[in-house]
């Protein structure tokens, strides 16, 4: 890992207090469409929970065992942190880096798939950071990495997990439910590369799909399964993704399913999206149709994820061809410059 000499983990950032909730808020919906009444109803999501998102800690203990893997593994490289919406934001750390000497960085976004919220708009996070900063590193991104086999493998053992916490007579007829953010439609269509054709539905969608048949069948048990998507923001008058997770729990107990494991493999960690989209709602939803509904952990550390992370960096050093599970083959790390941009 010679070209390297530090590593940055890019995430999202999230309030750790009530008055930094609105603040917050502002920071992430700025220059987006997004309807007042909808973000006073996610600013009561937060406060629900005193006002702290749960997504810094699960950074902090995320950097904590690549921290302790890379040492275990002799990776010598320093870790870095930086957010895209709160403390620490990413330009604070990228003057860090600069001041220590930092050169040559390889980041790693928590988040697995292609779109312009997941994947470009970190790019161009990256991009505003440098800018701002004088002798900024040089910052490469790795690759989305939604069907690396770590991934893959962290997602299946907690879904095992999951179905294991449903009573017995249950697991076997339980339906899997893959959900993701929902985005815009434009923007799911404008995601993944414009030169490669992924079907009808665009990288996001395909992706998701990809990654759901991949551990469904690591999972085994021979359960049926399908996407749903939770989240969704905006005005009504544009379309996103669909179905809602809990619109689909409806449909599914008129099918007559009476258990669902739900696997939020659209996400790395169980930050405040999963806790109360799914946790909150989507249970209040399932509970009030008589349902029983059990809810797969994301990685968050989960020792196959955090191994990933030091192969995706080992990958990336040595400009291995990157390598995934998915039937999706990617060509090449660097995202051309009009990758899942919305035209
Ligand atoms: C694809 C995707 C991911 C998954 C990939 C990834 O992880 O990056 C994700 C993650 C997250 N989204 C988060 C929070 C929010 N997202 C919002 C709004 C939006 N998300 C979008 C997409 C995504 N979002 C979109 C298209 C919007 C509309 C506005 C826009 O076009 O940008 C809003 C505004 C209010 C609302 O409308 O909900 C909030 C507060 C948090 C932090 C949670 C915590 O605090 O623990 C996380 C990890
Ligand atoms: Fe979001």
């Amino acid at each position: 890992m010679s070209s390297y000499d530090a590593f940055l983990l890019l995430s999202f950032g999230g309030p750790e207090k009530t008055d930094d909730v609105i603040p917050f808020l502002e920071n992430v919906t700025r220059g987006r469409n997004i309807p007042r009444e909808r973000l006073a109803q996610v600013g009561e999501h937060y406060f629900l929970f005193g006002g702290v998102s749960p997504i810094n800690q699960q950074c902090r203990d995320l950097i904590e065992a690549i921290r302790a893997d890379f040492d275990a593994n002799g990776v010598e490289l320093p870790v870095y942190w930086g957010n895209r919406n709160w403390d620490p934001y990413l330009e604070e750390t990228v003057a860090q880096m600069a001041r220590d000497g930092v050169r040559r960085v390889v980041a790693l976004a928590t988040s697995a798939h292609s779109c312009y919220s997941s994947h470009r708009q970190y790019i161009e996070d990256i991009d505003r950071a440098r800018a701002a900063v004088e002798d900024a590193p040089h910052i490469d991104l790795i690759r989305p990495y939604y069907d690396h086999p770590g991934f893959i493998e962290s997602f299946a053992d907690n879904t095992v997990k999951a179905l294991e916490r449903l009573p017995a007579e249950l697991r076997p007829g339980a339906r899997l439910l893959y959900s993701a953010h929902s985005i815009p439609e434009t923007m799911a269509q404008a995601s993944g590369d414009p030169r490669q054709d992924y079907g009808p539905t665009g990288a996001y969608e395909a992706q998701l799909a990809e990654a759901a048949r991949l551990i469904t069948e690591r999972v085994g048990g021979g359960h049926r399964y399908e996407l749903v998507y939770q989240s969704r923001s905006g005005p009504p008058s544009q379309p996103w993704l669909e179905p809602d997770i809990n619109d689909r729990l409806a449909e599914l107990k008129d099918e007559g399913v009476e258990a669902v494991v739900v696997v939020p493999h659209g996400f790395v960690s169980d930050h405040m999206e999963v806790k109360y989209d799914l946790d909150v709602e989507a249970l209040e939803t399932a509970g009030k149709l008589g349902m029983r509904l059990e809810r797969a952990l994301c990685p968050g550390t989960h020792p196959a994820f955090v191994a990933m992370v030091r192969d995706l960096v080992a990958e990336r050093s040595e400009e291995r061809p990157p390598a995934g599970l998915s039937r999706i083959v990617r060509k090449c790390h660097e995202c051309p410059p009009d990758c899942c941009k919305i035209r």
